[in-house]
């Protein structure tokens, strides 16, 4: 069994929650308060991370949002994931993948160079583009299968020759391919009338379901469809729906407060379905 795999659902039961807290920091959108800060990302990062911490299960950096800046991001990506705390997954929301000889390489810098739990990786190229970074068995490796963006329709959703839609074979494959329980699939919040099915032919797999909040998708329904038999094995992404809540804030304090607010809301809807038997009651 993967340790990542392994620290994700001890953090889910732990903290009866699915909570996967996006850290897709933008500076020109990161509170006044932060920047006049050396380093305004990793000052604004660290906060939410703060405020987060008690209700989250784990972290993924969109590195997007760090590579757009160059060296400065990457220095200051590097910094957030030190800030990450170790009990909680880290997951590289990277959506990589080469031909082989180049994805040993990615998968070298985004598990051993900088020792992420997970990594998002494109199922396009096929399985020697993935192999290598299930070769990590105590990593996860979560595969796009069927995301959130409308786009989805343009390839995900189209039907092969015998019917079956190209989202489904990346399933069947994906099954195939990880090892010691190391694979997982991304599937949109948005796209909740296919998340019962997937989770019905997928049982063993780890599930990253991005999409609440912001894009519309349901906190409720991807939580209660998105779990495995154990209610554990899926983590629910929420960005912007809480790394930006509304208002000026005066302090950091403050503004730690709002974050803490908002991740709070989410854990208590969840609370309930992760476990049912308790009544939600700490
Ligand atoms: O299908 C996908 C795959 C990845 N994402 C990423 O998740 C977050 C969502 O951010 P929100 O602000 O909560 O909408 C972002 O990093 C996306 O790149 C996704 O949305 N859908």
């Amino acid at each position: 069994m993967s340790a990542a795999r392994e620290k994700a659902n001890h953090q889910i039961s732990s903290k009866r929650s699915l909570l996967c807290v996006g850290l897709d920091s933008d500076p020109l959108k990161i509170p006044r308060i932060f920047q006049s800060m050396p380093r305004p990302v990793v000052a604004f990062n660290s906060a939410v991370i703060r405020a987060t911490r008690s209700c989250a299960a784990a972290y993924k950096i969109n590195t997007a949002f760090y590579e757009a800046r160059g060296l400065d991001g990457l220095r200051d990506m590097e910094e957030s994931l030190e800030h990450v705390p170790c009990e909680c997954l880290s997951i590289a929301d990277a959506k990589r993948a080469d031909i082989g000889n180049t994805s040993r390489m990615y998968a070298r810098a985004f598990f051993e160079h900088w020792n992420f739990d997970a990594i998002t990786v494109a199922p396009y190229m096929g399985e020697d583009s993935l192999e290598p970074f299930f070769a990590y068995e105590e990593k996860l490796v979560f595969v796009l299968c069927l995301t959130s963006n409308p786009g989805s329709a343009d390839f995900e959703e189209q039907a092969l020759s015998g019917g079956q839609p190209l989202y489904r074979r990346v399933l069947e494959r994906v099954r195939q391919w990880g090892r010691s329980a190391n694979a997982g699939i991304v599937v949109g919040a948005t796209k909740s009338s296919e998340l019962e099915l997937i989770r019905r032919e997928a049982p063993d797999l780890f599930f990253l379901i991005p999409g609440v909040g912001a894009q519309g998708g349901s906190l409720k329904e991807s939580a209660a469809l998105g779990m495995d038999a154990q209610r554990r094995s899926a983590l629910i992404n929420v960005s912007r729906g809480i790394i930006y809540p509304e208002g000026e804030f005066g302090s950091v304090e403050e503004f730690e407060l709002a974050v803490a607010r908002k991740a709070s809301a989410l854990q208590e809807e969840m609370e309930g379905i992760v476990c049912p038997s308790d009544d939600g009651a700490a």
